[in-house]
């Protein structure tokens, strides 16, 4: 692999020159960032509290800095519109611009001081006159997304109508270099994602849909599953593509959690569009999330994603009446693999 300097457009051959640009601009602060939290502790706290995002989460100071640091360096570059996780409203950047970039610019805050892998994750459309026409609209017509991951290796994965790419920092040169392909998202995982720690709120469906799994090979599922939770979307992610398996952030009874904990704009629509790309899919238990449009900027969506037949063995626990979905999973033979 060649090492390229930070924001090489050679990463991005093929895609249109704005798209590819602005992709490299993402990239070039994406390795800023990444050498920053390495540096973490040494000279700033990174995970400081600096104050409260529209959505209500407190803000950590990377929070802030990545946030900035995007904005920066979309000065210029052919970005219309900016809808951030940590501003209120969509900011205006170049009036002539024909992009809209949706972006979470640090996802996985709650894990910033325990070295855990955290992200950015973002979704590009074509830009219109308003920010509302620019972001409120389904998934499906957005023209890239993608997340860079800052973990023990920091990468950056790229999907486009065109396919998925990956690229690696290479920490020595300080510059991406590109990965081989990823494969589709791989079928026959026995992992999942949840935070269990919700169980008594979730809804009927979804805790008959992990009572199953719980039950491993003693339930109708007849065989065993393995439970991960990162807390970092990103990372769950990035595992799901590298080896399959489901992720589940259900609507719950807890106040302003019914529609969950992910926003659709910049976290949930990108990660559908970049999960189809590699082969799987994303509902929000039902679904398809690609389809919906949000009634807002931080709109929140019930999220589920991973392999196809995982995905859709999640729909199937929704049809079930409630005498199913609350009897225990001795009486749900029929979800037998
Ligand atoms: O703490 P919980 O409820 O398990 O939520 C974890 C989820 O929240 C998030 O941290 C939300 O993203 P932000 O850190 O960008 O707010 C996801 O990365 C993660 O999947
Ligand atoms: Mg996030
Ligand atoms: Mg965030």
């Amino acid at each position: 692999m060649t090492a390229q300097q930070p924001g090489s457009v050679r990463m991005f051959d093929g895609l249109p020159s704005e798209l590819g640009d602005t992709l490299a601009r993402l990239a070039a602060v994406g390795a800023r960032i990444s050498r920053r939290i390495a540096r973490g502790g040494l000279e700033e706290h990174l995970a400081g509290a600096v104050g409260t995002n529209a959505g209500g989460d407190g803000q950590k100071a990377l929070d802030l800095i990545a946030d900035e640091a995007f904005h920066a360096a979309l000065e210029g570059s052919a970005v219309r519109w900016v809808a951030s996780e940590e501003r209120e409203e969509a900011s205006p950047i170049n009036p002539a611009g024909s992009l809209a970039l949706a972006i979470d610019p640090l996802d996985g805050s709650s894990n910033i001081e325990t070295n855990v892998s955290i992200g950015t994750i973002f979704g590009i459309y074509p830009a219109e006159a308003t920010a509302e026409a620019s972001f409120l609209r389904p998934g499906h017509e957005l023209i890239a997304a993608g997340y860079i991951i800052y973990g023990p290796q920091c990468a950056m994965i790229i999907a486009t109508p065109g396919g998925v790419r990956c690229a690696i920092l290479d920490p020595d040169s300080g510059g991406f270099a590109p990965a081989p392909l990823l494969r589709d998202i791989p079928e026959g995982s026995c992992e999942y994602a949840i935070n269990a720690s919700n169980y008594r709120h979730w809804p009927a469906p979804i805790r008959a849909y992990v009572d199953d799994m719980v039950a491993g090979s003693d339930g109708p599922r007849g065989r065993n599953f393995n439970m991960r939770w990162i807390a970092s979307l990103v990372a769950e992610l990035h595992r799901i593509l590298i080896r399959g398996g489901v992720f589940l952030y259900p609507g719950d009874d807890r106040p302003s959690y019914a529609q969950g904990r992910l926003r659709m704009v910049y976290e949930a629509a990108p990660v559908a569009f970049l999960v189809e790309a590699a082969g799987g899919a994303a509902t929000d238990g039902c679904e398809r999330i690609l389809d919906q449009v949000p009634g807002s900027l931080h709109a929140r969506t019930p999220l589920v994603f991973g392999a196809r037949d995982k995905v859709a063995r999640v729909a199937t626990y929704h049809d079930l009446d409630d005498t199913e979905t609350s009897a225990l999973f001795t009486r749900r033979g029929l979800f037998r693999s």
